[in-house]
């Protein structure tokens, strides 16, 4: 049965419960993990091997399959993932969206930020998670869908609110709503034609199924906005920013606000009022990003899409008619969905040159990721307070507030389950169950209490509603089929309190006596009211001088008020100013920054280069300095060959002019002689043979071997027909040694005398410690045959004595090599295959040695000398 994994631990060694509690506690001050979904694609094909399967709606297991890296070396095993919820491959888009998406959403109608992105192996469906194709609605969507359903009733005419470009938004005036009316129609005239070819594509977009939220904030009024960037090569580009074939996308600076939330600096939003209006937008990116990408000949796949959802919202007045004009009351809220770029190894990919760079950059901008969740991680849980390396890349830059507790954070991690994916996907795993340990502290939504009566806005609603009935009511001439607006403000209507003092008195009849008692009461009380009101009178004035004054009073502080406060304005102007400077500055030390690294970068990438190249060329000039060694060894030994071979034919040439004049000499000492024994007459004895032939041995051919031994350079033989031999090189017949002959399996026949003979011996051809301890073998010879330079068989025995050893084993001291050449007598003398060595001014005359090869089939030299010898057979 395979053994499943528990959790990676993590990497500082403090005990599970410990990390639990920090993890609760966490939770306690307002923490939230980030939430990581794992979806898992269907495989591309049915007959692909798979490695993966979900075993319930939370885990999910990887196995490893036999084509794993280190699937034999690192005896894997399967291992057991839990992430927040699992979805197998028959879960539809519309789960997907409401598991992990539809929260988001509604964090984002309560001015709470969120980023979602999805991670994963290239091709494990992160494109078709997050966008999803004509059929099949992914998540963005479905979020623009669920988000302008909701805020349906309670959206702000266009241009109520401008994007300042810095982040943040700008009520505007009646004035400037005109003006940027007359703007936006000048632009549709122009766009006209465009939007014909994206109609059809949004069209179809946008019908994806209803889900409106609940709980919208009813005296809010909203709006929606859009930015879509794309980060490649660690750049950002803008994808709504207008280009033309001049103007390409510019990369884009990455700024923090005043709230510390990251925003592309100078980044294109765009006001929608619809989702078919933000599907276009997208569709505009999309087709940017496309045309881009033709110029650098790049992939979408290759580059991170950020696509932000931007919700303004701001109450209305107290008529609940009108936003509230003024800046601090808006609320803004972002959602961000990323598309992330495939984690895909180099070198399954087989990239190269460009590509390489590419996927270079994606894995360091993902490995930043990587880094960033480990170091939060780390710091939740020991309290490091490492600094959290985000500005390395474009992307963690870009998240930094959220992971910083401006927001939620969510991940769905995509898995293709084919098995050939094994490598990449456990690396993906690893990476997911490490980011849900991470913390993002919860925010609290900055909600401005203006003292505004709740509810004011229905109230203004249903005001006019009624204002418009009952126009239809008592002007129909006015409204002849409908209430419209226009109908309401015509009529004026007084709401304010009716003041009296009292019920009016009920009608009596006078003249009785009653009446006159009544009457003088009545006049009593009447007095007394006058008096009364008299008081009151007095009393009002009193308090209205007293308001008078107080108001005076206030009046004097709020021109004061006032006048301080057009010099405050002055100096913040001032301020405002310098403050612009600054930034302004900032932007181009910014872009020189990006610009000195990027050129940083590329030299470092030459450095890396030069010095490949660098050490390319050392090896070669290693290489080419071991040629150069070789050939010089082998002309050195030619050159030793050949002046051998000169020197021997010099001497031979010599020993053969002797011989000519001893001849000569003899003919003519014969002749002498006879010429003196003619005149003697007495015969004179011969003289003495050439001291020449001293230093020859002939030996007549045995009748087995049927060849002539000359010996050169050795001792002269003792007895006459006996081979002069090294007494090393003896083969030993008689001193009780014995011989243990280790030789190749099937040697070649030698066919020579000089075959190693042995009385005492044993032939081995693989040794074992019997042969050596058990059978007390006290020499040992190792036979070795090898082709020499020439390409003739030249046979080694290499000699020692066997030394037992104070462990009872025995090693053998080797102290003897003899060496066996032969050659062909029809080839080359056996001469010139001697070594200097072998040259002797004693080497017998050429006339002899030609007789000797005429006579003899073979001819053998030996030569014996210190622990080195060396016979040839031609
Ligand atoms: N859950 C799924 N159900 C059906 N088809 C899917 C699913 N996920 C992905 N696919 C299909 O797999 C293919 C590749 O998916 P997709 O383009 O989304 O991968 P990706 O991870 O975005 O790749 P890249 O990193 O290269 O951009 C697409 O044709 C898509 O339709």
């Amino acid at each position: 049965m395979k053994t499943m994994r528990q959790k990676t631990p993590l990497k500082v060694a403090a005990p599970r419960s410990v990390v639990k509690s920090r993890g609760i506690s966490g939770n306690s001050l307002g923490k939230d993990p980030v939430q990581v979904y794992c979806r898992v694609r269907p495989p591309p094909c049915e007959s692909d091997l798979t490695c993966l399967r979900v075993t319930d709606p939370h885990t999910v297991v990887l196995t490893p399959p036999e084509i794993a890296i280190n699937y034999k070396v690192a005896n894997l095993k399967d291992t057991q993932y839990i992430f927040k919820r699992v979805f197998d491959d028959s879960v539809r888009q519309h789960e997907v969206y409401v598991t992990v998406a539809q929260p988001l959403v509604e964090s984002l109608i309560r001015g709470r930020n969120g980023l979602l992105f999805t991670y994963g192996v290239t091709g494990s469906g992160k494109t078709y998670t997050m966008t999803g194709d004509l059929q099949h609605r992914g998540i963005m969507p479905r979020c623009l869908d669920a988000l302008f359903r909701t805020i349906a009733d309670y959206q702000a005419k266009k241009y109520t609110f401008k994007s300042d470009r810095l982040n943040g938004f700008d009520i505007l005036s009646e004035a400037e709503v005109l003006l940027e009316r007359q703007a936006e129609l000048n632009a549709k005239l122009t766009k006209t034609s465009r939007k014909k070819d994206l109609d059809q594509e949004v069209a179809s977009q946008a019908s994806v199924e209803p889900s409106e939220i609940s709980g919208i904030e009813e005296d809010n009024i909203y709006a929606v906005f859009i930015n879509y960037v794309e980060v490649y090569n660690n750049s950002v580009y803008d994808l709504l920013e207008e280009t033309t074939i001049q103007k390409t996308l510019q990369s884009k600076m990455v700024r923090e606000d005043a709230q510390h939330n990251m925003f592309v600096h100078g980044v294109t939003e765009v006001e929608v009022k619809s989702v078919d209006e933000a599907l276009e937008l997208f569709q505009i990116g999309q087709k940017r990003k496309r045309m881009g990408h033709t110029i650098l000949n790049a992939e979408s796949s290759r580059s991170h899409s950020v696509f932000t959802i931007r919700l303004v919202q701001a109450p209305v007045d107290m008529q609940g008619e009108h936003v509230v004009q003024d800046r601090n009351a808006i609320t803004v809220s972002q959602l961000s969905l990323v598309d992330l770029a495939g984690s895909e190894r180099t070198n399954r990919t087989g990239n190269t040159g460009q590509r390489l760079r590419e996927a270079g950059n994606i894995n360091n901008s993902l490995m930043t990721l990587r880094t960033c969740m480990e170091i939060l991680r780390e710091n939740q849980q020991t309290n490091a307070g490492k600094k959290v390396p985000y500005r390395d890349s474009k992307i963690t830059h870009l998240f930094k507030n959220y992971f910083d507790g401006e927001g939620q954070v969510r991940m769905i991690v995509c898995v293709n389950p084919r098995a050939e994916d094994y490598d990449e996907t456990a690396q993906v795993m690893k990476f997911a169950e490490m980011t849900q340990d991470v913390q993002i502290a919860r925010p609290t939504p900055m909600k401005l209490d203006m003292g505004l009566t709740p509810g004011r806005r229905k109230a203004n609603q249903l005001f006019k509603l009624a204002v418009g009935e009952m126009g239809d009511r008592y002007a129909p001439h006015l409204t002849p089929h409908v209430t419209t607006e226009a109908n309401t403000e015509r009529m004026d209507f007084d709401l304010g309190l009716v003041y009296s003092l009292e019920p009016f008195v009920a009608d009596m009849k006078l003249g009785t006596p009653e009446s006159d008692e009544l009457v003088r009461r009545l006049t009593e009380v009447l007095e007394l009211r006058i008096q009364k009101r008299r008081l009151l009178g007095d009393d009002l004035s009193g308090r209205m001088n007293r308001f008078r004054m107080s108001l005076h009073k206030l009046e004097s502080e709020n021109l004061s008020l006032r006048t301080e406060n057009t010099s405050l304005k002055a100096v913040v102007g001032q301020t405002k100013q310098k403050i612009t400077a600054l930034e302004n500055k900032i932007v181009v030390h910014e872009g020189s920054i990006d610009e000195l690294n990027r050129r940083n970068r590329q030299l470092e990438e030459r450095v890396r280069l030069l010095q490949t190249e660098l050490n390319q060329k050392t090896q070669l000039v290693s290489q080419k300095e071991l040629e150069k060694e070789r050939q010089r060894k082998k002309f050195t030994s030619k050159f030793a060959v050949e002046s051998q071979k000169m020197s021997r034919e010099h001497n031979l040439k010599l020993m053969e002019e002797k011989n000519k004049m001893e001849d000569k000499m003899r003919d003519k000492e014969e002749r002498l002689r006879l010429v003196s024994e003619i005149v003697q007459g007495a015969p004179i004895p011969r003289p003495r043979s050439s001291s020449v032939d001293k230093d020859f041995l002939k030996i007549e051919s045995t009748p087995n071997v049927k060849s002539l031994v000359s010996v050169y350079g050795t001792p002269r033989p003792s007895r006459p027909g006996t081979a002069v031999s090294n007494t090393r090189h003896r083969r030993s017949r008689s001193t009780g040694e014995r011989w243990l002959e280790h030789r190749a399996a099937n040697p070649v026949p030698l066919g020579t005398i000089l075959q190693p003979y042995y009385t005492n011996s044993k032939s081995v051809t693989k040794l074992t410690d019997k042969d050596v301890i058990a059978q007390k073998a006290t020499k040992y010879c190792l036979i070795s045959q090898d082709a020499d330079t020439d390409g003739e068989l030249e046979t080694k025995l290499y000699k020692g004595n066997v030394i037992p050893t104070s462990g009872g084993g025995a090693q053998v001291v080797f102290n003897d090599v003899e060496c066996l050449k032969q050659y062909s007598p029809t080839k080359t003398p056996p001469s010139r295959k001697r070594s200097s060595n072998f040259v002797t001014p004693s080497a017998p005359p050429l006339s002899e040695i030609q007789n000797t090869n005429s006579k003899c089939s073979m001819a053998i030299e030996g030569h014996v000398g210190a622990g080195n010898s060396k016979r040839s057979k031609p």
